[in-house]
């Protein structure tokens, strides 16, 4: 990587390895569109075999080291992550447009899931189970899946691919890393560090190119013997039907349309900012973002008031600057995607409280900004309350009771995550009954993923596995049943 230019290659068994097509993609600053961040590599099918025969030959040994081992070099990895905080932050903002604390924030969240999954090493893998056969030793073991393809999205450049990488790695895969292309500059310097830290050639490599032939290319591979995936549900339900048709594991987080439900005796101050924040930070590009809120009607105009005046006050601006609040959309077709349901709605008979517009300020007429909107009066059957906008858009929905609250935030596609605001304790404990989403949160934004729990989603949200903590171990290793007799 030539950090001066910001020319990226691809990592390739331990070495950083220009692509062989000679070509390379630009990755833009969505705050500033004239602004070139880096160029990065446009690969092709053979710059993936290379991957896979690196990935392929550093598979055994790899594997051959103990838990410990393996555990100290994803200690070293994430200590440089959080040392290059400031950096690697200062780049994502840069390519995809989450304010700096945001960037820096999710960048010291991935050196603390390395750290987690390091300290798996040395965790138990398997149990004794009592044979029928008085003299046999029974037990079950795991084992890793062999070469491991992570293909990543923009909108958590460095938590997501590190959620996905860490306990691949530590269960004693090697891994082949496509992320998005959006955000391939951030990508390398994350690479960096694990190559800084001292990882083995092979056992971590990154291809940067096109979804259509890098993320097509690692999902039909026979060589991949398991797929993760994180980004849309038409991309990821090709991902998954590729490696179903060769009979590899796949695991797929797709998206969400999360809904708060706002009940009658909610703290209405506390359920207006965990809205904003759950729905807005980021720009409202995250899968666990919240877009429904749904408010039963003793407490709909006073909390719309609330929201309507709290969102009006958020600052939109370049992620970098000082007391920006909301960046840009990540890319321009983010943009073209969220003016479109904006417009939707209006047409559809929603009525627009607040924002949705291009902001006027000359210093933002190169990026891709929205301000971030709320709409009044949404009906749960328009195209803004069923679709994943991934943008900044609030829907309201007025319901007359919590059973219908909970009717209508059921009445979904996904099943990602879902909140309540409510200090009634009927109310709460049929919510987390209820409600049809893998993440249910009571009094807290449907955002915030911790890093020890297991995440995935319901319906279509999911391939109905689930991410990080313990559970991770569920799909990057197999169970092997071992019977011993003398
Ligand atoms: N669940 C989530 O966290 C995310 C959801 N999205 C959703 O997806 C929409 C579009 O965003 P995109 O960046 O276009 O997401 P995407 O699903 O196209 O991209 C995610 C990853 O898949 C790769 N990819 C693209 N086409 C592929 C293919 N045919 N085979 C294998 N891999 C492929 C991309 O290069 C990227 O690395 C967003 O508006 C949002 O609704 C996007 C990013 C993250
Ligand atoms: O809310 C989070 O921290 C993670 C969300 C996520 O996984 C996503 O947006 O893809």
């Amino acid at each position: 990587m030539n950090e001066q230019a910001r020319i990226i290659d691809n990592y390739i068994d331990g070495e950083w390895t220009a692509p062989l097509s000679g070509k390379r993609l630009p990755s833009i600053n969505p705050a500033n569109k004239r602004e070139v961040v880096g160029e990065v590599p446009d690969s092709i099918d053979a710059d993936l075999e290379n991957a896979v025969a690196a990935a392929e030959a550093a598979r055994v040994p790899w594997r051959k080291l103990t838990g410990a081992q393996r555990g100290a070099l994803l200690f070293k990895a994430a200590d440089l992550l959080e040392a290059r905080q400031e950096e690697i932050g200062r780049m994502m903002t840069r390519e995809m447009g989450k304010t700096l604390p945001e960037a820096k924030g999710e960048t010291v969240r991935g050196a603390a899931i390395l750290r987690y999954y390091a300290g798996e090493g040395m965790r138990k893998v398997g149990d004794v189970i009592p044979s029928t056969d008085a003299e046999a030793l029974m037990f079950t073991t795991r084992v890793p899946l062999g070469v491991v393809g992570v293909i990543s999205p923009w909108n958590f450049p460095v938590a997501i691919p590190v959620w996905k990488m860490a306990p691949a790695l530590i269960y004693g895969n090697t891994v082949i890393w496509k992320p998005a292309t959006e955000t391939a500059v951030t990508a390398a310097l994350v690479m960096q560090c694990f190559h800084d830290a001292g990882f083995p050639a092979g056992a971590v490599n990154m291809i940067v190119g096109s979804g259509s032939v890098i993320g097509s290319g690692i999902a039909s591979h026979n060589g991949v013997h398991g797929v993760t995936f994180t980004g849309s549900n038409a991309v990821g339900k090709r991902v998954g039907q590729a490696a179903l048709a060769r009979g590899a594991k796949y695991q797929l987080e797709m998206g969400g349309k999360n809904p708060v439900i706002v009940a009658a005796d909610a703290d209405l101050e506390l359920a207006a900012e965990a809205t904003i924040s759950g729905g807005l930070r980021s720009t409202g590009q995250k899968c666990t973002a919240t877009s429904r809120v749904i408010v039963v009607s003793d407490v709909y105009e006073a909390f719309r008031e609330k929201l309507v005046a709290k969102v009006a006050e958020l600052r939109v601006g370049d992620g970098l600057q000082e007391g920006t609040w909301l960046g840009p959309c990540a890319n321009e077709s983010q943009l073209n995607t969220v003016m479109s349901y904006i417009g939707k709605g209006k047409e559809e008979g929603a009525r627009l409280l607040v924002g949705g517009e291009r902001p006027n300020q000359p210093e933002l007429s190169n990026g891709f900004y929205v301000t971030p909107a709320v709409f009044d009066d949404v009906k749960p059957d328009m195209a803004i309350a069923k679709d994943e906008i991934f943008g900044p858009v609030l829907s309201l929905i007025r319901v007359d009771s919590l059973e219908e609250a909970i009717q209508v935030a059921n009445d979904t596609e996904y099943g990602l995550s879902a909140s309540i605001y409510t200090r009634n304790i009927g109310n709460l404990l049929t919510f987390v009954q209820d409600m049809e989403a893998g993440l249910v949160r009571v009094n807290a934004e449907t955002a915030g993923v911790e890093l020890q729990a297991p995440f995935g989603g319901m319906k279509q949200s999911s391939s109905h596995s689930r991410e990080q903590g313990q559970a991770a171990i569920e799909f990057f290793t197999s169970i092997k049943t071992v019977f011993i007799k003398p």
